[in-house]
């Protein structure tokens, strides 16, 4: 038997019979999961790239600054968080939006609407998950995976800016890091970079194809599951100059559960999510 991880992410067709254990299947091998014919708009998506990529080129507001008590609002170069454990900062600059929070008025319906769709699809993906849980897993969580989210305020688009790199630079884009939620949705970017690390230690390259969404597992599922479904380090590298010299966008929604959800007998995700913010220096 040939027991060895596939070194490819398996394209995974929402649609078609079978794609919850496809998919299943993929987060269980890989924690990340790539799939197409999805219900979110890409068209929407692209927009979105485009409008903020020039919002943020032409300077953002003061009055959008990031809070550090709410966590909505953008967040500089020079503020960028630095993935656990490392010294330097990734080279991004963002804008944290919360359905709640604070958005500029002409970039606020493309989000508002982004947002909303990935929560509806996030639900699914959820019961998708349960579904295929082992008995013994499932009847350990303290709810239903998909009512961990219900009315959470907790989950974040993030809309990422990735600038040029500096041509011999050795700034990361996103250093190696785990997501600190329950799921990740990432509809493509507009360009290569992502890669995730596999359990022997080798780096895949997360193809980027316009199409498609890629969803991986954040720590809270890991935790909450009791590491059957483990969160997957991964981290934005450009290896070409070309890339590199080009800027790079991505989207990603972090869904998280309600404060109060318990995830397992040491943690609660408001004392988890307490935790990780304090190890990344962001409160
Ligand atoms: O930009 C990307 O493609 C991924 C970003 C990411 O992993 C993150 O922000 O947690
Ligand atoms: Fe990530």
């Amino acid at each position: 038997m040939n027991t060895q991880t596939p070194s490819e992410l398996p394209l995974i067709d929402f649609n078609k019979e079978g794609a919850s254990q496809s998919f299943f299947d993929s987060l269980r091998t890989f924690g990340f999961a790539t799939l197409v014919n999805h219900p979110l708009d890409m068209v929407r998506v692209d927009r979105i790239y485009t409008s903020w990529r020039d919002y943020f080129a032409a300077g953002v507001g003061s009055q959008f600054v990031m809070d550090p008590k709410n966590q909505d609002g953008y967040v500089t170069l020079e503020q960028a968080e630095s993935a656990k454990g490392q010294v330097l900062r990734d080279h991004k600059e963002y804008f944290q939006f919360y359905d709640w929070g604070r958005c500029p008025e002409h970039l606020k319906e493309d989000l508002s609407d982004h947002f909303q769709d990935c929560v509806r699809f996030s639900a699914t993906l959820l019961q998708w998950v349960a579904s295929h849980l082992p008995q013994k897993v499932a009847e350990s969580l303290s709810m239903p995976l998909e009512e961990m989210i219900q009315e959470s305020a907790q989950s974040m688009l993030r809309v990422l800016h990735y600038p040029p790199v500096p041509d011999g630079s050795a700034l990361p884009r996103a250093a190696a890091h785990e997501d600190i939620n329950l799921l990740t949705i990432l509809p493509a970017s507009d360009g290569p970079g992502l890669e995730l690390q596999l359990q022997d230690g080798k780096w895949i390259e997360v193809v980027n194809r316009p199409s498609q969404v890629v969803v991986n597992i954040g720590d809270m599922l890991q935790e909450a599951t009791g590491g059957y479904l483990r969160s997957t380090t991964h981290r934005v590298a450009a290896t070409k100059t070309e890339d590199l010299r080009r800027g790079r966008m991505s989207l990603p929604l972090f869904l998280h559960p309600r404060p109060d959800v318990v995830l397992s007998d040491r943690y609660t995700a408001n004392a988890y999510l307490q935790q990780r913010l304090k190890e990344l220096d962001v409160i």
